[in-house]
């Protein structure tokens, strides 16, 4: 969905995005809050929805603790390039360690897709190039948006049935707060 604002003579896009998120070490849920707090304190996104709280077993073969996983829609003015740094700068300031690709992490943030721009730098590849086979992404996206479209794979809620929900399990005992 595009939708176009002219201001001060420079013509900017508005994009719906989707995020993921995740934490698997120190107060995960915790973690989550204030990444949700800090993504949309600064301008320039507007907060449209927040999924339930999913503990999800750890995807990509490194045995590792459970994550708690959320995935949060917005429509954005922003690059996707100033988007990834917001995205970065909040995943430092948690002191997110990265010391085994795909192992425990204080916090991650995905770009899982942005309007429907298709790219395949590697320092932002759109969408997520691994969002289409992770139920901990899409089981969370369907809830919000079941006819959603994962540019280039199809329908979300198709997406998830396909992906299997075994090891993706809704809490609805741990709640976190949309963004003030
Ligand atoms: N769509 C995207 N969203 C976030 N980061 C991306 C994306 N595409 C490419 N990247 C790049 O991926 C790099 C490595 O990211 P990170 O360490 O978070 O990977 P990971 O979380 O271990 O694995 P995964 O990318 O499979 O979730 C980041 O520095 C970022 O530049
Ligand atoms: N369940 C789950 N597994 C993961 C996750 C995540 O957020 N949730 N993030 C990873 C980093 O890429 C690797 N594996």
């Amino acid at each position: 969905m595009t939708d176009r604002t002219l201001t001060g003579g420079h013509m900017l896009i508005k994009h719906r995005v989707v995020l993921s998120l995740g934490s698997n070490l120190g107060d995960r849920l915790e973690n989550l809050q204030d990444a949700v707090d800090a993504l949309f304190d600064a301008p320039g996104l507007t907060f449209l929805a927040l999924s339930p709280v999913y503990e999800t077993a750890p995807w990509g073969g490194v045995e590792q603790d459970d994550f708690l996983n959320v995935v949060v829609i917005a429509e954005t003015l922003l690059t996707p390039e100033t988007l990834l740094e917001r995205s970065q700068s909040i995943e430092e300031s948690l002191r997110r360690e990265r010391v085994v690709r795909w192992g425990p992490r204080t916090l991650d943030i995905d770009i899982v897709q942005f309007g429907e721009l298709v790219s395949d730098a590697p320092e932002l590849t759109l969408p997520h190039p691994r969002a289409h086979e992770r139920a901990f992404v899409l089981v969370p996206w369907a809830l919000l948006e079941p006819d959603a479209v994962l540019t280039g794979h199809g329908r979300v809620a198709d997406l998830a049935a396909a992906a299997g929900e075994q090891g993706v399990t809704r809490r609805d005992d741990l709640n976190l707060q949309p963004p003030a």
